[in-house]
């Protein structure tokens, strides 16, 4: 496709074009690519002479997974030759049909530090406006509203895509509007727990915004706006496995990253009543939660999945184009697996079924690693984010240092599976059934022996509510009103603007047809 000379900053002056010979010869060595599908967008500029130049806006990766767009300018004698170029760089950019073109942004102005508005209006709008994407902005008025208008107001016809400006709250009312809004349309009732949904044709973006953004930096590697802005607008694809929590046959929540009883459900219900004290309450709640050292009775039941899914322990992480996860089952795959689960249900009573009764601490499902700044590998280092499975964690009853050490491995690379008191299984589908009055606080366990069987036990420093002995389920940061429930995982239900982690800093291809090469660090610009 041929080559132009480029900088990213400086402009071109008539005598630095005299030097390009020079500059031609040291090619080789300083020449890197940019290919046509990370280029932004073209445009006519002025330069410092009021002369008519074309800058070319396109992405360039820095540090830890961060994108920015930088630009060359584009310079030439010939003026033909020049528009030439464009129209060339323009056609290619045509074909790319998975670029939105026209998005509907729902901004939450009081998540996070109440930035939402201000990054949305400096960071994220004029690399949608260079990029000539159409963007409807809504900035909500109350929790749910941006929930409420996906399911019943919006025309989503006219969009490519939905982007949520906020945390991960945010991004759930965003989850639910729109699972919500397609089952609708296409008749299904997502009250019936095997019910098959429909995937949702519109793109997620997610331009993090709040105090808790874990989604996208599962989805992107990093927390940043202007990366998320960037993926938005290259039309990056990452499908995305949901959840569906039910109670009894009635629909409860969506969830995509964890669901967490016991431990983790005790530090979210703990934190809800101490919101005054911002972001500061997990880290309060947790440690409050650590010493009640409280433990839960009940019976787990699973389906385990395939062998072709891997396994929690195999330390293959899900990366950009993972390839666990491009096996997505076909309907006939899922129509032979249900008749297969029909066949040994009939045979042993249980369709594959394992159960497991005991007392827990903590029972969790990651549907993704559930990585975030403080815990770089995640709950679960080795889960995929659309295999259409989850991973079941068991931490059984425990001492309080043994709890503290498998705590511990979530801030370090150590195998945190690696304990006799910590059991994973990759699953599809579980069941978790309470057992009445499981609530017991361990400490007061051994200092009280009289006090035994179910009744709940509580010690001092115990913040065990007397009118109930159950935990509580917390679904991607929000509490379940019930505890029996039935979850079975949606294979790739939705779609994010994003690619999953790079592994790393991506090197130019040049080999490439379709990639444009430029030397690096010149100061000169020139068409070929
Ligand atoms: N205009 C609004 N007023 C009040 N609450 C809102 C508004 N818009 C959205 N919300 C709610 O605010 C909650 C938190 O928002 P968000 O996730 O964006 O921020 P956050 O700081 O990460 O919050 P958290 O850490 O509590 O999840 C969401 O559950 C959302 O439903």
């Amino acid at each position: 496709m041929g080559r132009f000379f480029s900088s990213t900053k400086k402009s071109v002056s008539e005598e630095s074009r005299e030097d390009l010979p020079c500059m031609a010869e040291g090619l080789a060595s300083h020449s890197h690519a940019i290919q046509v599908c990370e280029i932004v967008a073209v445009h006519k500029t002025k330069d410092d002479d009021s002369k008519e130049t074309r800058k070319i806006f396109y992405i360039s990766r820095t540090r830890q997974h961060q994108w920015r767009c930088d630009d060359v300018t584009f310079h030439s004698a010939n003026q033909g030759l020049c528009e030439q170029w464009i129209q060339v760089i323009n056609e290619q950019l045509s074909l790319l049909t998975n670029r939105p073109k026209s998005l509907l942004v729902y901004i939450n102005p009081y998540g996070g530090k109440r930035r939402g508005r201000r990054i949305y209006e400096q960071k994220v709008a004029p690399l949608f406006r260079r990029a000539c994407i159409l963007a409807d902005v809504i900035v909500t008025e109350r929790a749910n509203h941006a929930r409420d208008h996906l399911k019943t107001e919006a025309n989503l016809d006219k969009y490519d895509g939905v982007v949520c400006v906020g945390g991960d709250g945010m991004f759930s009312e965003i989850l639910h509007g729109l699972i919500t809004r397609t089952q609708t349309d296409n008749k299904v009732d997502h009250n019936q727990p095997d019910a098959e949904l429909v995937p949702c044709s519109l793109h997620i973006g997610i331009i993090p915004a709040g105090s808790t953004d874990c989604i996208c930096f599962a989805t992107v590697g990093t927390n940043d706006p202007v990366t998320s802005a960037l993926h938005i607008i290259v039309g990056d694809s990452q499908p995305m496995d949901v959840c569906s929590v039910h109670h009894n046959d009635s629909f409860l929540r969506y969830s995509v990253s964890l669901l967490g009883y016991g431990f983790y459900g005790d530090i979210l219900t703990d934190s809800e009543k101490k919101r005054w004290l911002g972001p500061a309450r997990y880290d309060l709640s947790g440690v409050k939660t650590f010493l009640s050292h409280n433990y839960y009775e009940g019976r787990i039941s699973f389906l385990p999945a395939k062998n072709n899914n891997g396994d929690p322990r195999d330390k293959l992480q899900c990366l950009s184009g993972c390839r666990i996860c491009q096996h997505k089952p076909s309907s006939t795959d899922t129509q032979w697996e249900m008749s297969e689960e029909k066949e040994k249900s009939d045979k042993d009573g249980m369709g594959g079924w394992s159960v497991i009764t005991g007392k827990f601490i903590a029972i969790n499902a990651a549907s993704m690693s559930c990585a975030c700044p403080r815990s770089p590998q995640g709950l679960s280092p080795s889960a995929h984010l659309a295999d259409g499975t989850t991973d079941l964690i068991l931490v059984r009853k425990c001492s309080r240092l043994n709890f503290l050490r498998h705590l511990l491995r979530h801030t370090n690379k150590e195998d945190q599976f690696d304990h006799s008191f910590v059991e994973v299984h990759r699953v599809r589908k579980f069941r978790f059934q309470p057992r009445q009055h499981e609530l017991v606080s361990l400490e007061d366990l051994s200092q009280s022996p009289k006090k035994t069987g179910f009744s709940p036990i509580c010690s001092a420093q115990t913040t065990c509510n007397h009118s109930t002995s159950h935990s509580s389920w917390t679904c991607d940061g929000e509490i379940l009103p019930n505890v029996a429930i039935q979850v079975s995982v949606q294979c790739q239900l939705i779609r994010l603007f994003a690619r999953g982690i790079e592994e790393q800093q991506q090197k130019c291809v040049l080999e490439d047809p379709c990639t444009l090469s430029a030397p690096e660090q010149s100061t000169y610009q020139s068409v070929d």
